[in-house]
């Protein structure tokens, strides 16, 4: 049987920048490819998939060191790979698995993923077509109250991420929790990058 392999991209150990476990010191996986491309994707170094080295499980997790509480596969969009066995070898070692989606696919409920942060993208015109544990939006100047699917997690679990650093775009999420308290949103940052990070 073929073994099966993972565009890499890079990982690193540092914190989960956003939402509910901002934080958290966490080793982040980042495979390749994407099927969006967003106006303000920070991660345009993970669109080539052809340039990036394909890894097997044994292979990427000699390049991580899994030293974290919590593993972050992240892209590009990672969906676009069976996760199942690259999750269940990471489970074995003890560690919990989030991961970072658009959300334009779905993820099987076999791949065991312990949390699902799911980003909706105009892209995509919003679409969620996982069960996420968590929503971020990007508050842009296209993003709609409308576009919002606060009814798709538990309240207070939807994070209006501010668009690199703009304050517009601040300005914006505040005014939108202010204004909708019916959904309980929540004004969201990068840690990461107020901290000069990763
Ligand atoms: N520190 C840190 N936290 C993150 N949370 C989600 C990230 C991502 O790129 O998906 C990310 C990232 O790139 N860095
Ligand atoms: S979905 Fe994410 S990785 Fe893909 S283009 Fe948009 S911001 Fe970038
Ligand atoms: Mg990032």
């Amino acid at each position: 049987m073929e073994l099966i392999t993972y565009p890499f991209v890079e990982t690193f150990a540092g914190i989960q920048g956003e939402g509910t476990f901002m934080g958290m010191g966490a080793t982040f996986i980042r495979l390749a490819g994407c099927n969006l491309r967003c106006a303000w994707c920070d991660t345009t170094h993970s669109f080539d998939v052809d340039r990036a080295r394909r890894l097997t499980v044994n292979e990427l997790l000699q390049e991580c060191s899994l030293t974290q509480p919590l593993v972050v596969i992240t892209g590009g969009e990672p969906t676009l790979y069976n996760l199942q066995p690259l999750v269940t070898a990471i489970h074995k070692l003890d560690k919990r698995v989030a991961i970072e989606t658009n959300g334009t696919n779905p993820i099987p409920a076999e791949w065991d993923i312990d949390w699902v942060t799911a980003s909706p993208k105009p892209g995509s015109n919003y679409a969620i077509n996982c069960r996420p544990n968590e929503l971020k939006y990007v508050v842009d100047d296209r993003l709609s109250v409308t576009d919002i699917a606060a009814d798709r997690v538990p309240p207070g679990h939807v994070y209006l991420q501010i668009e690199s650093c703009r304050p517009e775009s601040a300005r914006k999420a505040y005014k939108m929790v202010v204004e909708y308290p019916e959904l309980k949103l929540r004004v969201g940052i990068q840690l990461h990058k107020i901290l000069g990070v990763e």
